[in-house]
């Protein structure tokens, strides 16, 4: 190869969808131009990944960077700038913002922002309500929209669309996937007298299993009957494994990193309100399913981290007026390799739930895997370097981690975006140039 590439990634071990292996990987114009032997071949910049394992890039399909509206919380580029030093090359951003992402103008206002100020590539959900339910069709092409996103069950800030009818509508309209927060609200106002003033453990037992359970049965019938693909996010119960496991047809399923690995009631007598989020962290028996069904069986298409930060302030009121949800995009890539390491899972179970899963869910356009054509994104791991998650490392405007003390194997040691190193040995670098992601069903 006597070519000239913008970038050679040399030396490194790569693992994709041709197996395990020494190669360098060539980039060209911000794509993957070859992937092989390139020891002949001269490069505008050369890195160095001997002793390295290259991945392709790591993608988090839900996170709530806060922008517009709650930027005491977070922002875009905070936000981004935890995701790129945690290894993760775009983000999948909610629509609970205030104001909401719910029509064009928001959307718009959403990509204006995010221009320049992102340090991954990004797509961003538009909300449902009852009152664009009927131009979702329309909406969900808009640029830069990874999709329709509703609450069946509210969380924090007010969007919901509770009702079967209101769901119906949804699924009528819209033509992509659409993705569902599946708690049955129905079943959480009639509980909430069961929460005890300032007892986290209390949380689960309100928004219980069956809560979950509910809703998501509820939902994948309207999915059938409306002959409508949905995405379920975050799923928590062994309930709702032993249900979608056979309803794979219609539903795609969503599991976070803090599912898997945190349990109840150990996790809220340690951490109180930041174990808090929604749907909860629940019981060793569910995280047990959540591994052999949605893990080892492949139930689960994507892992996502639910990245949702909450001042420390405000976790400090008792529950449960505390807000519910934690951050972990900067932690999702250490973690899940520390269960690569200890054989929980294997790395190219890793690589599928992180690159080509989003691919297959959301139907990326040429991005999700590590092949010639593709977006030059790649995520440069060490997969035996040993590291302690701290709430210092955290990028997040938040500033704290549930995961503080955590004893990592596998830690992100590069990010490149589209051929660019935009993380390096846990500096950002450069500039922060993410792009909207483009998608084959809006091109
Ligand atoms: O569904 C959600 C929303 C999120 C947030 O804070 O935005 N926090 C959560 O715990 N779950």
């Amino acid at each position: 190869m006597t070519q000239t590439y913008d970038l050679i990634v040399r030396g490194g071990e790569v693992a994709n969808h041709a197996g395990r292996g020494l190669a360098d990987v060539g980039v060209i114009d911000g794509k993957i131009a070859f992937i092989g032997d390139l020891s002949q071949a001269s490069a505008g910049e050369v890195f160095d990944a001997a002793g390295l394992t290259v991945l392709p890039g790591v993608i988090d399909t839900q996170v709530h960077f806060r922008e517009p509206g709650l930027e005491w919380k977070e922002d875009l580029e905070t936000g981004s700038r935890a995701a790129a030093l945690g290894g993760v090359v775009a983000v999948f951003e909610m629509p609970n913002t205030n104001p909401n992402t719910t029509d064009p103008d928001t959307m718009a206002d959403k990509l204006v922002r995010a221009n320049n100020r992102m340090w991954t590539d990004h797509a961003f959900y538009i909300g449902g309500t009852h009152e664009n339910a009927d131009y979702l069709g329309e909406l969900e092409r808009l640029p830069g929209c990874c999709g329709v996103k509703v609450f069946m069950g509210a969380s924090t800030g007010d969007l919901l669309i509770a009702d079967d009818e209101g769901v119906r509508k949804v699924l009528s309209n819209v033509r992509r996937r659409a993705t569902f927060h599946s708690e049955d609200e129905y079943r959480l106002v009639e509980r909430r007298g069961l929460a005890r003033t300032g007892d986290w453990t209390s949380h689960p037992e309100v928004r219980d299993a069956e809560s979950a359970i509910r809703s998501t049965r509820r939902l994948v019938g309207l999915a059938k009957e409306r002959g409508a693909r949905i995405h379920v996010l975050h799923v928590t119960t062994k309930d709702e494994m032993d249900f979608l496991r056979f309803h794979k047809d219609v539903a795609t399923v969503e599991i976070t990193p803090q599912h898997l690995t945190l349990a109840a009631p150990e996790a809220y007598e340690r951490l109180g309100a930041y174990a808090q989020m929604n749907p909860p962290i629940r019981s060793q028996d569910h995280v047990d399913a959540l591994w052999l069904w949605g893990m080892q069986q492949g139930v689960a298409d994507v892992l996502g981290s639910d990245h949702a930060p909450h001042t420390r302030e405000e976790k400090s009121k008792p529950y449960p007026a505390s807000p519910s949800g934690m951050p972990g995009v900067q932690t999702l890539v250490p973690l899940m390799l520390t269960h690569v390491a200890n054989g929980r899972l294997s790395l190219e179970r890793f690589i599928d739930l992180t690159s080509a899963g989003a691919q297959r869910v959301f139907g990326t356009a040429n991005k999700g895997r590590m092949a010639v054509s593709y977006d030059a994104d790649l995520t440069i791991v060490d997969l035996k370097a040993k590291k302690t998650i701290t709430h210092d490392q955290q990028a997040s405007r938040c500033g704290w981690t549930p995961f503080d003390g955590f004893e990592a194997t596998g830690w992100p040691m590069a990010t490149i975006v589209r051929g660019r190193v935009v993380m390096q040995d846990g500096e950002l670098i450069g500039k922060a140039h993410g792009q909207p992601v483009r998608f084959q069903e809006t091109l």
